[in-house]
């Protein structure tokens, strides 16, 4: 059989993929997009949509458990099956946008199939050879799932199962203290689930220590057990009873949740044959995301530059330019967000101070404005937080957030830091009062007020100009 021939062939139909079929084949591509297992891939079946489904509702639990603002707490009536009929809901809301209909719609041929390289220049999948002028590996990663003895003989979940339980978990282990692991600590223990977290390190380690610090606490308030430095030497037990060996002693649970970090989904492609090198990460990528055969990318989780969704949309933004266009790209870092979806939730742009002292020593300002001298958080009694800016040569280079819609205050530092404005850009914007919003230009202003309010000069200036006024 021949060949088909296509402009763009796309490997994984998860965020990284369904980005750039939808923008190349609405450019005119043509497109061919293949999927193995199911239409939206990580984000949309086992990771973002279903999490934070499970998030809100734990949120609600919890606004009814505490109270506030005058109203008592009450305890929350939680069924679980209700909850995660809500999760799968949600998933099916948003599934018709990542569908094989929606895309055939916009022209793209999808097939449903493994794809595996055949040549540097060709693959197989449905029983079709298919041949690109451009290929792109978009194929994610999966859960890495650590050497501890006797793992492979109790039953696990990872985010792949998790969220198909029906029933509420009697007690829950998790390994990895990372954002699966601390989201998934915090919803569970909301829904009434006692929760353990063995992490071998520190927990959001990669965080800036203070707010990662504030996060746990709350954690811990909250219930969770939060065990940190603590190796897990041996697994054992059976459906509904499992031990967990550590050096501090045997920790027993009905479930164990694997989130202890993931790996490229590269596997089934047969990269050897397409001359495509990978390391530990994933697929060996330049700055333009191009791997060691120039007719083929890499995006996304696969790409081993970050895992996030929206990592892998601004990946399909880049990679668009030299496939479509034969135009030069770079995929930059500095200005990508996390966020951690925890109560408070922990967002992170750039540097943290600790990674911006060490790369530039003395020659950066840290300001900070605390949640507590905000209006709106001390009027909606939640005061717990603060966000801290790295300032650069007048620009920020690197912010933490943590506490309440952290996740939401950070886009006007994305937007600032991805345009590369000075923190006049922030100072000057009128952020309406009363919003939690306020606190970006609080912080801003710190940066300046030292050099306005204790500067001798100025007051100096502002007499002199006075006497001088009519
Ligand atoms: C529990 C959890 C929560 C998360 N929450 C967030 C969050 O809140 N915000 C955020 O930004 N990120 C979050 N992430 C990360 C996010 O899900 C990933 O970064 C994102 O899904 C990566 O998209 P991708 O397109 O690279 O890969 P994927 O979404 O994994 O898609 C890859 C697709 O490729 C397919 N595939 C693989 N191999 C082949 C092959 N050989 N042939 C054909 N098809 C193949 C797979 O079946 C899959 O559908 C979360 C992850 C997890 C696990
Ligand atoms: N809100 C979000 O954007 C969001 C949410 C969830 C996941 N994600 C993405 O998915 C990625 C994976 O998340 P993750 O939490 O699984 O991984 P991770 O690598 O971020 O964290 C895993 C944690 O497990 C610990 N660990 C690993 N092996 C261990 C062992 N044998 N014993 C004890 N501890 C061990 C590590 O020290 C680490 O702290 C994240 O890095 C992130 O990019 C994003």
């Amino acid at each position: 059989m021949a060949p088909t021939k296509t402009d763009l062939c796309i490997i994984g139909a998860g965020s990284a993929g369904l980005s750039l079929a939808a923008g190349a084949v609405q450019m005119g591509a043509r497109v061919v997009l293949i999927e193995g297992h199911k239409m939206g891939g990580d984000c949309l079946n086992y990771g973002c949509v279903p999490s934070k489904a499970l998030i809100a509702a734990a949120a609600q639990a919890q606004m009814m458990r505490t109270g506030g603002c005058g109203i008592a707490g009450t305890a929350p009536r939680i069924d679980h099956a209700a909850v995660m009929a809500h999760v799968h809901a949600t998933i099916a809301a948003i599934a018709p946008h990542d569908s094989v209909e929606r895309f055939e719609g916009l022209g793209v041929r999808v097939i449903r199939d493994w794809a595996r390289f055949l040549s540097p220049r060709e693959l197989e999948a449905g029983g079709e050879v298919i041949r690109a002028r451009r290929f792109v590996v978009a194929t994610g990663s999966r859960p890495s799932i650590p050497p501890i003895l006797g793992l492979d003989e109790v039953p696990y979940l990872t985010n792949e199962t998790l969220f198909d339980l029906r029933e509420r978990p009697e007690r829950l282990l998790i390994l990895g203290g990372g954002p699966v692991g601390i989201e998934m600590a915090q919803a569970h223990a909301r829904l009434g689930v006692p929760v353990t977290v063995i992490e071998g390190r520190k927990a959001l380690g990669r965080e800036d220590p203070e707010a990662a610090a504030l996060v746990l606490d709350r954690l811990r308030s909250e219930g969770v057990e939060v065990l940190e430095d603590t190796e897990l030497r041996r697994v054992s037990g059976g459906p509904g009873a499992i031990s967990a060996q550590t050096e501090g002693g045997t920790i027993k649970g009905s479930h164990l949740l694997i989130a202890a970090g993931r790996r490229p989904a590269l596997d089934r492609l047969n990269l050897s044959a397409a001359e495509v090198e990978t390391d530990a990460r994933g697929i060996r990528v330049g700055v333009g995301l191009r791997s060691s055969n120039r007719r083929i990318y890499a995006i996304g989780d696969a790409a081993g530059q970050g895992q996030f969704t929206h990592l892998a949309g601004y990946h399909a933004g880049v990679v668009i330019r030299p496939i479509l266009f034969g135009l030069p790209a770079r995929a930059r870092t500095g200005h990508i967000p996390r966020v951690t979806y925890c109560d408070p939730e922990l967002a992170q742009i750039g540097p943290t101070e600790a990674e911006a002292r060490a790369a530039h020593g003395d020659a950066i300002d840290v300001v900070r404005a605390d949640y507590a001298g905000n209006d709106r958080a001390v009027a909606s009694g939640r005061t717990e937080g603060f966000v801290k800016v790295v300032v650069h040569r007048g620009r920020p280079l690197g912010v933490t957030l943590v506490g309440a819609e952290a996740g939401e205050l950070v886009s006007p530092w994305a937007l600032a830091i991805a345009s590369g404005q000075r923190m006049t850009a922030m100072t000057g914007m009128v952020a309406p009062y009363p919003t939690l919003g306020e606190l970006n230009k609080r912080a801003a202003g710190a940066y300046f007020s030292p050099k306005l309010f204790e500067n001798p000069w100025v007051k100096r200036g502002v007499r002199a100009i006075q006497r001088l006024l009519p």
